[in-house]
């Protein structure tokens, strides 16, 4: 079982400072969404260039256009793009294409797909890398989580590796493991922590264990 930090609400330099802090601790590094938006793929490839030993994830949550958003993303050195479950399937489909040409990898996001084993076993026979459960800000503001949702989604992917995101703190971080994923994605629950290096190495040592 693998962590990727998430990192969101920093801009470049935030984001590097805080990896210059739990690089060890961490397997892949997240540019989100927020950053993406905010600095545009520099981010990824001021990490990658910072970094380089670490996978590097674009959160780009790509909607359409799967093919030419991921070969910009590879371009600026993104090892894993992340395209949203709810688009179509020839957009899947042309980033599953992409990626394959330059070695890199695709995370399907299910966020907000309603139907979500039925799409899980879709998008798995779609080949992508990775499938991911997840609640996002504003489902968690309302007090939701994608646990349930990740067991769900372990009985139909039989191809790629499964993965889960969404408001995991250290308290919640054995239940997650308990149900399996491949990959434990964490922002805040190491971000928002006062000793960053201290929470990112307890959620490692906790995931290495699984
Ligand atoms: O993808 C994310 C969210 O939609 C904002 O872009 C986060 O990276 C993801 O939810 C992980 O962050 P935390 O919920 O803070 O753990």
């Amino acid at each position: 079982m693998k962590l990727q930090l998430a990192l969101d609400l920093v801009n470049i330099e935030g984001a590097k400072d805080i990896v210059s802090e739990v690089a060890e601790f961490i397997d892949i590094v997240e540019i989100g969404t927020p950053i993406v938006i905010n600095e545009g793929l520099h981010a990824v490839k001021a990490m990658k260039e910072a970094f380089p030993a670490l996978t590097v994830l674009a959160d780009l949550k790509i909607m359409d256009a799967g093919g030419y958003e991921v070969m910009k993303a590879a371009e600026a050195g993104a090892d894993i793009v992340t395209v949203l479950g709810v688009s179509d399937d020839s957009t899947i489909k042309g980033a599953v294409e992409e990626a394959k040409k330059s070695g890199r990898e695709i995370l399907v996001d299910l966020i907000n797909v309603k139907d979500i084993k039925g799409r899980a076993a879709e998008v798995d026979a779609l080949g992508v890398d990775y499938v991911c459960v997840h609640s996002g800000y504003d489902h968690q503001a309302e007090g939701k989580n994608s646990f349930a949702d990740l067991q769900a989604i372990k009985s139909v992917v039989k191809q790629a590796k499964t993965a889960i995101a969404g408001g995991i703190k250290l308290g919640t971080l054995p239940e997650v493991i308990a149900a399996g994923p491949d990959l434990v994605i964490v922002g805040g629950g190491i971000t928002g922590e006062s000793d960053q290096k201290a929470a990112a190495a307890e959620m490692k040592r906790l995931v290495s264990q699984a």
